[in-house]
């Protein structure tokens, strides 16, 4: 099996959509910090997996199979890439749920056609909810980016120019610190007119097709954006499938009265209260 050998593509055409994208981005993200070593050993790795293993390692497995030694990966650089996976993946996550649910809670007429959708996909009560039924949920995930349009769970972010920056005429220099307000810039009315209301339909292909591409970031953009976007698509869909298959949300707080904690993550200072009512 030669360096990153003619085997590569091979597996690429094998795997799963989702887990090509991950690894995709796995790689451009340590491409760009600079660590050849672990990207290697990542390529290194589906190729041992497509052709003798036959499965799927967990990322955590790579990581492990490929520490020890002075070529290898030490404590220390796995103790990192799983804290920044505990961290990213589990917060964020957690934010977007509830805010979804806060605002699905307050448009019942929307919640309806999630739950019209659901009926529709999920036929009989001891169906699971598998990944072929969470990538039909097209509207619920269109609720979803709504959510994380108006109330993103990472806010803003912060980048140190590293050259001159010119913005219509004012020049910020380099070395300066920034903030990125995505809450801001999602609520810009020329790319999302109307930008306080709800409107899931806004996600339609039809919709997003002409908005500019840095106009939604709730993952951020450019190389250092969220390698766990897809599969946090996933998940909000997986919990709010469950839940929304059986329960109706009513939130009990009233929009004006949330009061937004934007630490690096956005959530609902005292907590998101809803009261769930069994459907059937
Ligand atoms: C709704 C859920 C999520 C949101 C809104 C979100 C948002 C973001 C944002 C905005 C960034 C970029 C930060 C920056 O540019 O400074 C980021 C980075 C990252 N996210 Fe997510 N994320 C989510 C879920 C996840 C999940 C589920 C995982 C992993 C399983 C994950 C893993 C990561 C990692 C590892 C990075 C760092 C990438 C890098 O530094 O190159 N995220 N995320």
């Amino acid at each position: 099996m030669g360096e990153n050998g003619e085997l590569v593509p091979k597996f690429w055409d094998a795997v799963h959509e989702d887990c090509e994208y991950f690894a995709e981005n796995i790689e451009l993200k340590l491409n760009f910090v600079n660590r050849p070593r672990v990207v290697k050993l990542i390529n290194d790795s589906f190729m041992v997996l497509n052709l003798y293993k036959k499965q799927r390692l967990a990322f955590l497995d790579i990581l492990l199979e490929y520490s020890g030694g002075t070529k290898g990966l030490s404590d220390e650089d796995i103790r990192e890439e799983v804290d920044t996976f505990m961290f990213e993946g589990h917060d964020t996550t957690a934010a977007a749920i509830s805010w979804s649910l806060f605002l699905l809670g307050h448009h019942p007429e929307i919640q309806a056609k999630v739950h019209e959708e659901l009926d529709a996909i999920l036929t009989s009560p001891d169906q699971p909810l598998g990944i072929a039924e969470l990538r039909q949920m097209k509207y619920t995930e269109n609720c979803i980016k709504e959510a994380l349009r108006l109330l993103p769970s990472v806010p803003y972010l912060g980048r140190v120019l590293s050259e001159d920056l010119n913005i219509c005429g004012n020049v910020i220099p380099a070395h300066t610190n920034v903030l990125i307000s995505i809450y801001m810039i999602h609520r810009d009315p020329v790319q999302f007119p109307d930008p306080e209301k709800f409107d899931p339909n806004r996600f339609l292909p039809e919709n997003t097709r002409k908005r500019h591409p840095y106009a939604y970031i709730p993952f951020s953009a450019g190389p250092r954006n969220c390698i766990g976007q897809k599969f946090a698509l996933l998940e909000e869909k997986a919990v709010l499938g469950r839940l929304l298959r059986q329960y109706s949300v009513v939130s009990e707080i009233k929009p004006l009265d949330i009061k937004l904690l934007g630490e690096l993550i956005l959530r609902p200072r005292g907590g998101n209260l809803v009261r769930l009512l069994p459907r059937h």
